[in-house]
């Protein structure tokens, strides 16, 4: 068993009500000794003082929930104390004097994982609910939370792998007397696959519904770019000149378009430079725009499209799965033509909106985005909801592909075993059924304290 561990959980600084909680084999040994109460029930409130050996402490509400019935699935204490900063921090104290140590971030989700009270896309959720600013964002963690039909979609996967696996290795060991229908063996895998690749599908949504729409606003210097990030903002966060090449670093910022989370990221103008630093920035920009989800492509509606413009669509285009809005800016300018946005850009798929950044006049483009994501971020069904989950599925998938293309190819079944054994253990790696120290260190650190 673990060693018992302490914290408080409510946000430290004034407030009505403190909690303070506690998960381990101590437990009792703390009620008895602080709380003063020897005989005690789970999950019912008690009232009374809290001691430091014979010194009062505060007077507190608190409830004993006994393993493995808790949300760690250990013993555990809850304390509800007044709060402010020093009652919480004197009750932390005296627990422990008796013995519990101060929890690290996230140490309470993790002894749930790792005590099977929860798996580790649902501990993800409960961070992400903590953590979410928009109600989409909510939403998607609160449905993970909620419907267990994407953890029971995982653990089927599972057991149909572990099946395929088990199957085979009858036949390994048993060669006279089994033999497995090798198209059989294909379709089963076909079907896993079926089911992993609609995961994936929709794992774009709930990743971009938790943590938002990585946005690059990329445009030839002077577009308008980082006019149009303050307008969006509804601050002057970036310095705007007339000068070309004002921009040199990214700039990114948060922002919340009627519930739509956009990770905005403002950027160098791209053109042909010699400047150093200018180029760092370039280089930078071409970054943002691999790493995003939705391109804004701004163009000067007061000057021709030219070349520079065209550097940088070219390379919009050799980009897959992203939107791409293109934005005609300057609208107020008595400079502006329409005829300025050429009519092979009308040609594409992508949508075209006028603005006037300078004048705030952005709403098109504010519709536009919403338009775009809000069907993909009303999550129906509870979906992947980070890119470490994505990943770990993705990983699976190309072992299941593996096994497939052994299979085609007449390979004999021991290779297809070692591949569906491989995509198994990425499964594994998504529930955290099968962890190491670190990957879960890297996920819990990001948790609060006392979650
Ligand atoms: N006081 C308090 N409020 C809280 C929490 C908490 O830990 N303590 N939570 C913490 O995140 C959330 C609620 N989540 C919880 C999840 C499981 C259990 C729990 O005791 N589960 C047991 C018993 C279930 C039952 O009685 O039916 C179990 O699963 O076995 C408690 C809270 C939000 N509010
Ligand atoms: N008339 C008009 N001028 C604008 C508009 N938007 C930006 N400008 C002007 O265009 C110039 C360049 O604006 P910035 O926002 O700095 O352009 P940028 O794309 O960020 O430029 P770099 O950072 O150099 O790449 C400034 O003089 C702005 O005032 C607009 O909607 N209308
Ligand atoms: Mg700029």
């Amino acid at each position: 068993m673990y060693d018992t561990i302490v914290a408080i959980s409510t946000p430290i600084g004034m407030g009505a009500i403190g909690a303070v909680r506690v998960s381990g084999g101590d437990v009792d040994k703390i009620i008895r000794n602080c709380l003063k109460k020897h005989k005690y029930e789970s999950k019912k409130m008690y009232y009374g003082w809290m001691y430091d050996e014979d010194s009062p402490v505060d007077e507190v509400t608190w409830v004993y929930h006994s393993k493995p019935n808790s949300y760690t699935g250990e013993d555990m204490l809850e304390i509800f104390c007044h709060g402010g900063k020093l009652v919480t921090y004197n009750i932390l104290k005296t627990i422990i004097k008796l013995g519990a140590r101060q929890a690290l971030p996230g140490e309470f989700s993790k002894r749930a994982v790792l005590n099977g009270k929860i798996d580790l896309i649902k501990a993800e959720a409960i961070n992400s609910l903590i953590k979410a600013e928009t109600p989409f964002s909510l939403d998607a963690s609160l449905k993970l939370l909620k419907k267990n039909r994407l953890s029971e979609t995982i653990q089927e996967l599972k057991h149909e792998m572990i099946n395929i696996a088990a199957e085979i290795e009858v036949e390994l060991d048993y060669p006279d007397e089994v033999e497995i229908d090798s198209l059989n063996l294909k379709e089963k895998i076909s079907d896993i696959l079926k089911t992993v690749d609609k995961i994936l599908k929709e794992a774009d949504n709930g990743i971009i519904a938790v943590e938002g729409v990585k946005t690059a606003i990329v445009g030839k210097p002077n577009s308008g770019k980082s006019t149009l990030l303050n307008a969006l903002l509804k601050k002057d966060r970036a310095i705007v000149t007339e000068i070309p090449g004002t921009t040199r670093d990214t700039i990114e910022e948060s922002l919340n378009i009627n519930g739509i989370l956009l990770k905005l990221i403002d950027t160098a103008g791209i053109r042909p430079t010699e400047d150093k630093i200018e180029k760092i920035g370039i280089e930078k920009t071409l970054n943002a725009m691999e790493e995003s989800n939705l391109i804004l492509f701004i163009l000067d509606g007061t000057t021709p499209y030219d070349y520079e413009d065209e550097m940088i669509f070219s390379r919009i285009k050799e980009l897959n799965n992203k939107s791409v809005i293109i934005v005609l800016n300057k609208s107020d300018s008595e400079h502006f033509k329409l005829s300025n946005c050429p009519t092979k850009l009308f040609d594409q798929k992508f949508d075209i909106v006028t603005i006037s950044a300078k004048n705030k006049e952005i709403k098109s483009l504010e519709d536009k985005i919403y338009e775009i994501y809000f069907e993909k971020i009303n999550i129906e069904e509870p979906t992947l909801t980070n890119m470490r989950q994505k990943n770990s599925l993705e990983s699976s998938r190309k072992y299941l592909l593996n096994a497939l293309n052994s299979l085609n190819m007449g390979f004999s079944n021991d290779v297809v075993m070692i591949d569906v054994r491989k995509a198994l253990e990425k499964i594994y790696e998504l529930t955290g059924e099968n962890y190491t120290e670190e990957l879960l260190n890297t996920i819990f650190s990001n948790f609060c304290v006392g979650k």
